[in-house]
Order: structure tokens, then C-alpha cells, then sequence
């Protein structure tokens, strides 16, 4: 599948018909989910005409549509008989723990919401409601499925953020989960700390849904799980006592900048003096298309719900009097925020210097910022070549750093080290080798004394250069990666980034720096 995220080296019409076909991804997978094809090759691999025969559909039809599903990597076939792919035997099984059928589905529910987008627009806000004459009964099953359909989402999102929590949490510690719905979050914590206890918060409408899934879970929640109905929006939570962890998952994006203000007002109160506050969310300056959906299905499907950048949050529980690690991405489209009341609370949590530094990095205004093995990184003998015949600031001032090391000596220096952050931008060059040095002194500073940054193309730190003059600049000045005998082409690829030659003027240029650290 080409990327949904335009690469401006291919081609914009194609990228175009991505995104107007990108429904008939999802209409694929909805389908085969409905229509249980899943669970059925889950029982074994099976004939085309036995799955046609029971999934009653025409078998040449079939034929064509498993074929598709093949291209999605849904499905697979040998010697004429079709069974599941790793991906579908994990996430697409019911009972299984990663089960994200009803994540899936319920994204099919809210397709009629996204049709209301024009008048919602028009409208300033929401103009899709439930009926009024729904009654209890169907409004409790629809809360159960969207329940549910967090549930499948949250259980992906916890064993990485557990890890954060390699040192343990203290003896009996006390868990309050904010907005809990299937209490997912929490359980994952039970289950990872024996002597921890939760407190489930939601409102009255959901609670019971919570209870019913806590209960079925296999974890032992016994005399270690408190339900409290609370609506959030007030000041006082009527809890008792303070909590050791405050989890607030997917609670900032619900509401609008007064009410977020107040619910973490509140939960930065109930934290114990050491007490750590998590916030897991989509955030604007993480995985940004994602974001910028959520947002925008927010604005359809809620009253004022909305995401968030990362920065206002932080002021935010900064404001309530709250130390923060900032952002700290996730592998997915989320991340989390950590607060406490005291800054050495933090210091418990298990976050490595490189998760720390990867949005701060991107702050300084790179388009990404992609951890990278250094052993990747390919140095051939062109490179230094291409500079040297193909270029005409060579033998110029402003790429005489470039001079300093041989290509050998390029690949031993970039061997030394055992990490390293790929950072993306775009000209202008000045610009771009500023950001890249400012990049450089945020890792040393962060703790990584070795940090050095290979940029892309002549220097042009200083505007105002005299070419004939000597350098008087050169503490600022690094080598470009070209320069120093290393193909971007090749390294940037192992990234999954490209590169291609350019054919005319005007065509978009891609800058990479090579930020080694250690
Ligand atoms: C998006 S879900 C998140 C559920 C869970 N924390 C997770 O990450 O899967 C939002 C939850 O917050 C609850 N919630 C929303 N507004 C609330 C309020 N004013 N008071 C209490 N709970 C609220 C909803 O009922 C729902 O269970």
C-alpha cells in the first residue's frame, strides 16, 4: 500500500486516489469481519469451495475477494486452501487477548457521523445526535460496544506503557483510574502488581458496563477493585485519601480547554506526595495525520471534545503545580505525559534518555525524528566522489569540514557509537544546519556528552560567509553525511524513507542529519 502520508518525491496524483480509495481498505476489513471469515480459517485451512459453501457466497466471487485480502496480508493460501496470516490469527479472533474486532466494527458505526462533517463545519459543532426516541436498552448496548471497542484499543497501548514502570510501583499502592470505561488500563496494572489496588471511576450510564467486564476478566480483582460513579466535570470527586498512580487515558481529548484545566486541577489534588499522574492520549505533535483525525471525529461525535498539543497539557499541569516529563511517544499513534508533585517521583519511572529527548528534538522543528542504528548506516565510495567531481563548493570554505575525515574514518567514527536519531526537514540549508546543531547540543545537554551531528550539504551557518576569508565559525561547522563518504540514499532507505534523484528545478528537496549519540 502506498503511504497515506504524502511523500512529495512520488507521485501527488497517486497519492490523490490513495486517499479517495482509502475506504475500500476499510470496507474490506469490515466485511470479512461481519462475515466471520476470520473464525472460520482460524479452525484450519480450508478449500475454496468448503469456505464458499459455508460462508454462502458465490465461489468464483469469493475467489476474486480473498485474492484482495491476500494483498492485505488478511489471508494466505497454499496448495489451493486458505488460512490466516499471523496478523488476522492475532487481532482478529474473538477471545483472544489482542481481539480488535470491536475496535474495527465500531469505526464502521461512526461512519454516518463523518457524513455529518460539511454540516457539522457549517454548523460550528455537532450536528449528529442519537434519535430521541431511543430507548435504555439500546442506549446501554450502544455504550457497551463503544465500551468494548476502547477496551480492544487500550489492551494494545498498556504492556508498552507498563514498561515505564520497570521499577515497580510501592507495596499496596493505591490506582485511581479516571474514566476508566472497560477498566482495562487498570487491570493491566493489577495484574503486573499483585498488591495494588484500583479505583474505577465513570459516570453512572457506564459503570455497570465496567463492572460486567471486570468481572469476566481472568485477573484476580478481589477486594482490589472500588467502582465509583462520579461526573469528573466536578470540582470534588468525593474520593477518600490520596493515590500513588492517577491514570487519565483518553480523558484530555473528551472535553475543551476549561473543563481538561479543571479534571486535571482535580486529579493532581488526589496525588499522593510521590504519587505519578498518567495521561495517555493523541496528542497534535504525535503522529500528527492520526491526531489530526481524532480531532476531527472529536468535533463531530462530541460536544467540544478535542486533541490537544502536547505543549498545552504540560503548561497546564505545570499551572496546577506539577513536575512533567513532557512527551514521550509511543510506538503507535499515541503517547503519554507523566506528572508528579515532586520532580524526583519521576525519577522512579523507567524512561531512556532517547524517549526523552525524541520530542524536544522534533520541537526545534524537524518534520520527524526516527530512532536509528548507527551499524545501519552505509558508507560507500562514491560519496565522497560525487562531492568531489560532481560538486563546486568542494574545494570551497564552506565544505572543507567534509575534508577532515576519510570515508574509513567516517565508518569507524559512526561505529563508535550505539545510537542515533535520523532528523528530517527541508531547506533552507542555513536553517536546516541550525536546527541540526541546536538537535546536537539538546542531546549533549540531556546527557549524551559524545552527541554529533552529521548535517546535509555546504555550511551555511553564518549569512553573511566571506568564501575568500578563514573560518572563524568553526566550532558551529560538521561535516555534511555525503561529505564524509556516507550514501543517504542507502542509509535513509533502511529508515523506510526515500530519496530520489531530482529531475527539475523547483521539485521538493529532503535534508536528513544524522544525529550519532552516546
Ligand atoms: C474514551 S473513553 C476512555 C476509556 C478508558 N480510559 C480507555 O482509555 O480505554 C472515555 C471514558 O470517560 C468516561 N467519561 C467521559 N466523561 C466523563 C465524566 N464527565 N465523568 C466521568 N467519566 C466520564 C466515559 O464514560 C468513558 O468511559
Amino acid at each position: 500500500m502506498a503511504s497515506l502520508k504524502w511523500d512529495p518525491n512520488t507521485s501527488g496524483g497517486q497519492y490523490l486516489e490513495d486517499l479517495s480509495t482509502a475506504y475500500w481498505y476499510s470496507e474490506s476489513l469490515f466485511t470479512a469481519l461481519d462475515m466471520g471469515l476470520f473464525e472460520l480459517l482460524e479452525k484450519g485451512s480450508t478449500p475454496l469451495p468448503r469456505l464458499a459453501k459455508a460462508l454462502n457466497c458465490n465461489e468464483s466471487s469469493l475467489s476474486r475477494y480473498l485474492h484482495l485480502l491476500k494483498t492485505l496480508d488478511l489471508v494466505d493460501c497454499y496448495e489451493n486452501s486458505w488460512y490466516n496470516t499471523t496478523l488476522s490469527s492475532t487481532y482478529l479472533i474473538k477471545g483472544k487477548p489482542l481481539y480488535q474486532g470491536n475496535s474495527i466494527l465500531w469505526r464502521r458505526d461512526i461512519k454516518a457521523d463523518w457524513d455529518t462533517l460539511k454540516p457539522a463545519l457549517e454548523a460550528g459543532g455537532r450536528v449528529h445526535f442519537p434519535p430521541e426516541n431511543i430507548s435504555d436498552a439500546e442506549m446501554d448496548a450502544r455504550r457497551e460496544e463503544y465500551i468494548t471497542a476502547m477496551d480492544n484499543i487500550v489492551r494494545l497501548k498498556v504492556p508498552e506503557i507498563l514498561e515505564f514502570f520497570g521499577n515497580g510501583l510501592k507495596t499496596g499502592a493505591r490506582i485511581l483510574d479516571v474514566g476508566a470505561g472497560s477498566g482495562a488500563f487498570a487491570l493491566g496494572f493489577l495484574e503486573k502488581f499483585q498488591d495494588s489496588q484500583a479505583t474505577l471511576v465513570d459516570i453512572r450510564q457506564v459503570l455497570p458496563q465496567t463492572r460486567k467486564l471486570v468481572e469476566k476478566s481472568p485477573i484476580d480483582t478481589k477486594n482490589r477493585v472500588l467502582f465509583h460513579e462520579q461526573n469528573i466535570l466536578d470540582p470534588d470527586w468525593q474520593l477518600e485519601g490520596h493515590y500513588d498512580l492517577v491514570i487519565l487515558s483518553n480523558i484530555v481529548h473528551a472535553y475543551a480547554e476549561e473543563e481538561i484545566s479543571g479534571i486535571l486541577k482535580t486529579a493532581s489534588q488526589l496525588l499522593s506526595e510521590d504519587g505519578i499522574l498518567l495521561i495517555h492520549d493523541f496528542f497534535l505533535d504525535h503522529w500528527d495525520i492520526k491526531a489530526a483525525f481524532s480531532d476531527i471525529n472529536m468535533f463531530i461525535n462530541t460536544y467540544n471534545g478535542k486533541v490537544f498539543n502536547s505543549k498545552w497539557v504540560d503548561q497546564t499541569l505545570k499551572n496546577s503545580g506539577l513536575s512533567t516529563t513532557g512527551l514521550i511517544p509511543l510506538q503507535t499513534d499515541t503517547a503519554v505525559i507523566f506528572a508528579a508533585r515532586e520532580s524526583a517521583a519521576l525519577d522512579s519511572l523507567t524512561i531512556t534518555p532517547v524517549q526523552k529527548i525524541l520530542q524536544p528534538i522534533k520541537a526545534i522543528g524537524f518534520d520527524k525524528v526516527m530512532p536509528y542504528d548507527p551499524k545501519d548506516v552505509v558508507v560507500a565510495p562514491f560519496a565522497k566522489n560525487k562531492c568531489k567531481f560532481g560538486c563546486r563548493s568542494w574545494d570551497k570554505k564552506h565544505c572543507s569540514t567534509n575534508q577532515e575525515m576519510s570515508a574509513d574514518e567516517t565508518k569507524a567514527f559512526v561505529n563508535s557509537f550505539s545510537k542515533a536519531l535520523l532528523l528530517k526537514s527541508e531547506p533552507p540549508t542555513g536553517d536546516f544546519q541550525r536546527k541540526a546543531l541546536r538537535a546536537e547540543t539538546l542531546a549533549f545537554k540531556a546527557g549524551y556528552y559524545k552527541a554529533f551531528v552529521f548535517w546535509a550539504g555546504p555550511c551555511s551557518i553564518c549569512p553573511d560567509c566571506d568564501l575568500t576569508a578563514p573560518c572563524n565559525n568553526h566550532a558551529h561547522s560538521r561535516p555534511s553525511m555525503e561529505g564524509s563518504g556516507i550514501d543517504v540514499f542507502a542509509t535513509v532507505k533502511k529508515a523506510r524513507e526515500s530519496l530520489k534523484t531530482l529531475s527539475e528545478r523547483g521539485e521538493v528537496i529532503k535534508y536528513y542529519a544524522l544525529l550519532l549519540l552516546e
